[in-house]
């Protein structure tokens, strides 16, 4: 019986040493592929159908990332003072508050009046419009007696009104009878904005729906035509420049014949401001306006004149009057002075009106000049 037991467990242990030995020899062999999450040549571009290269996350070619600067749109002229009054405060407080203030008093005596004119004065209204004033003014007061302070202010509203005169014809020519462009010649002396006036100008003619051509014949300083370029880049200008030195009547003379052949609504053209000589500045800004016209009229001759200057910048514009017929005048950095009554002495000594002023350094920050909204802002609504 022990003999037959162990014949038994020896035959079952061969047999299951001869099924292991046979798995061992079968067995599936492991696959050699990589892990699913190893990446591939590329440096994780996906390998395209049919082909091997690797396209899909590489970048782009470098010219396809150039993109041509979008153009800004600006906004309409119309309406701006009223946006921008607020930037009279300084104006405001002085001039508007300090004659308001003066002029409600119970009793007015001549030591008050020598105050009024003095404020007058001071914020640069001009000794014959200061003079004037206080003269209706006393003679309103006589007959009124005493004032609210309502009252007050409509007599002030009114007198500055008749001196700053809102009859004047304020528009600016940039439309051209024909079909050439309007021709507008921007002449002062520089560092009053001259350039800057240029461009916001430009922009502001654009946000009207005319079409522009700007010419940098401020030769004299290489960064005004660069600037101008900017200006004009921003909004699809076209800018036509010369020769750094070069001779600015010839810069102006190709700007228009580039507005006539472009079919452009305006051309402006800003000049150097050169004040060494009269006869020098004679001499240019003349050739300047006889070049051009041997192309075009020229319908607008804008004097930029910074209104922080008082007197020193009234006689310079005297001199360009002198040179060229001013038809309108821009005056800049009007946000900047409590000298506001420079409005009523400049149009009283060139006898042109304020046509655009300047409120800041925005480059929508230029408007057109508004007798009543700006007398409304000196005394605040
Ligand atoms: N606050 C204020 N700044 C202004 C105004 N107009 C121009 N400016 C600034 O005055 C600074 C000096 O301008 P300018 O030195 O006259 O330079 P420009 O405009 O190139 O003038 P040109 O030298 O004549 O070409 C610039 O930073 C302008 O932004 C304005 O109405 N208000």
């Amino acid at each position: 019986m022990d003999g037959y037991l162990v014949i038994t467990i020896v035959v079952i242990l061969a047999a299951l040493l001869a099924a292991g030995g046979l798995f061992f020899m079968y067995r599936p062999k492991a696959r050699n592929l990589p892990p699913v999450d190893t990446p591939l040549v590329g440096g994780g571009a996906e390998e395209e159908e049919g082909g091997g290269t690797t396209t899909a996350t590489l970048p782009p070619p470098a010219e396809e990332l150039v993109r041509p600067p979008e153009l800004e749109v600006p906004p309409p002229s119309a309406g701006r003072m009223v946006r921008l009054r607020a930037r009279l405060a300084r104006s405001q407080s002085t001039l508007g508050r300090g004659l308001l203030e003066l002029l409600s008093r119970d009793r007015l005596d001549d030591e008050a009046w020598d105050e009024i004119e003095e404020t007058l004065i001071t914020a640069d209204v001009g000794v014959g419009p200061t003079r004037a004033m206080v003269e209706e003014l006393r003679t309103r007061v006589k007959v009124l007696g005493s004032r609210t302070p309502a009252e007050a202010r409509g007599l002030l509203r009114e007198q500055l009104l008749a001196q700053i005169n809102p009859e004047l014809d304020r528009t600016l020519h940039t439309s051209a009878p024909g079909d050439r462009p309007a021709v507008l010649l921007v002449v002062g002396v520089n560092g009053t904005g001259k350039t800057t006036t240029t461009g916001k100008l430009a922009r502001s003619l654009i946000g009207d729906g005319k079409t522009v051509v700007l010419g940098a014949a401020d030769t004299f300083r290489a960064a005004a035509a660069d600037q101008l370029q900017t200006w004009g880049d921003r909004v699809g200008a076209t800018v036509v420049r010369g020769p750094e030195a070069g001779d600015p009547a010839s810069v102006a003379f190709d700007a228009v014949a580039r507005g006539i052949a472009d079919k452009v609504d305006v051309v402006i053209v800003d000049t150097a401001g050169r004040l060494h000589t009269k006869t020098g500045l004679m001499d240019e800004l003349g050739k300047v306006k006889r070049v051009i016209e041997k192309r075009a009229q020229v319908d607008e001759v804008l004097l930029v004149l910074d209104a922080t200057t008082g007197q020193n910048g009234m006689r310079q514009a005297q001199v360009f009057a002198e040179v060229v017929n001013i038809t309108g005048i821009a005056l800049t950095k009007l946000d900047g002075t409590a000298k506001g009554g420079i409005v009523i002495s400049v149009q009283r000594e060139l006898g042109v009106p304020v046509k655009l002023v300047g409120l800041g350094e925005g480059p929508d920050d230029l408007a057109p000049f508004d007798p009543e909204v700006f007398v409304d802002a000196l005394l605040g609504e």
